[in-house]
C-alpha cells in the first residue's frame, strides 16, 4: 500500500524505538515473582502503551497481586532503575531517525512514559533524542488527558510541530503495541506497525497502512519521504 502525502512523523518509542519491551517484561516477572504469578502475552498485550499509572492499576488487577497500586509502583520503580539506562537502540531506528532528521522532515516522539522513566532509558542516548524536534511524555503531560489507545497523545505530538495547516493524514505514526495503533487510527494518522513476534497481526486489520518486522524495512519513498541515500 502506498501514501505519498506524508510530511511529519510520530514515533512510539519502547518497543519501536528503544528494546525496552524486553526490560518491561523482565521487570514485570521480577515483581511478580514474589508472588508466584506468571506475566503473560495475554496480559502484557493489554497493557503496551498505557500511561505508567493506568498500565499499573490493570496489571495489579489482571494478575492479581495483593498489592496496592503504590506499593506495585514502588517495587516496579526499582526494577527500572536497574535495567533501563542500558537499553540500546532497535535495529532501523538510527539510520531512519538520523535521515529524516537530515532531510528536514519534522519528527517527534508520543511515548507512555512520563519523565523519570523517559530519563532512565534516553540516559544514554541524549544526542539522538536531541534530534526529535519536540517530545510528548504522556505519562505526565498536561495535555494529555487520556493515554493509548485514545488518540489525544498523537493529537498533542502533531499541534506542537506548530504548523495549523497540517492535517492528521499528513502525519505518519510508527508503532508496536495494539494501544498504539487504535489510538493513531482514532487520530485519524496512517500507521505503519511494527508488532512484536507473538503478536496476532490479522487483529488490526484495516487500521495500519503497513506491517514491517523491524523498522530496517522502511522505505520512505512508499510514503513520500526521501529516500536512502543508498
Ligand atoms: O510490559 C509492559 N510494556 C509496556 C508498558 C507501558 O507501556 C508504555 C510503553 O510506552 P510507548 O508508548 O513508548 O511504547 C510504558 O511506558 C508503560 O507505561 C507496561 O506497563 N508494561
Ligand atoms: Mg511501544
Amino acid at each position: 500500500m502506498e501514501n505519498k502525502t506524508v510530511t511529519h512523523v510520530l514515533f512510539d518509542v519502547d518497543g519501536l524505538l528503544l528494546d525496552t519491551e524486553r526490560l518491561y517484561t523482565v521487570a514485570t516477572q521480577n515483581v511478580c515473582d514474589e508472588f508466584g504469578k506468571q506475566y503473560t502475552w495475554d496480559i502484557k498485550k493489554q497493557v503496551m502503551g498505557m500511561k505508567e499509572s493506568m498500565s499499573a492499576k490493570k496489571l495489579v488487577e489482571l494478575l492479581e497481586l495483593p498489592l496496592t497500586v503504590d506499593e506495585y509502583l514502588t517495587r516496579i520503580h526499582k526494577e527500572y532503575d536497574r535495567l533501563f539506562p542500558t537499553v540500546p537502540l532497535l535495529p532501523g531506528a538510527d539510520k531512519l531517525v538520523r535521515h529524516l532528521h537530515k532531510h528536514n522532515v519534522p519528527i517527534a516522539v508520543v511515548t507512555g512514559s512520563n519523565a523519570h522513566s523517559f530519563e532512565l532509558k534516553t540516559r544514554n542516548h541524549k544526542e539522538y533524542f536531541s534530534l526529535f524536534h519536540h517530545q510528548v511524555l504522556c505519562g505526565d503531560d498536561p495535555d494529555v488527558k487520556h493515554g493509548k489507545p485514545h488518540p489525544d497523545g498523537f493529537q498533542v505530538g502533531a499541534k506542537r510541530f506548530n504548523n495549523p495547516d497540517l492535517k492528521p493524514e499528513n502525519v505518519l505514526v510508527f508503532e508496536d503495541a495494539m494501544n498504539g495503533v487504535e489510538a493513531s487510527h482514532a487520530a485519524g494518522m496512517p500507521c505503519v506497525w511494527i508488532p512484536p513476534a507473538e503478536q496476532d497481526k490479522s487483529i488490526l486489520e484495516g487500521k495500519t497502512e503497513l506491517i514491517l518486522n523491524t523498522l530496517e524495512e522502511f522505505i520512505p519513498e512508499m510514503f513520500g519521504l526521501p529516500p536512502y541515500d543508498s
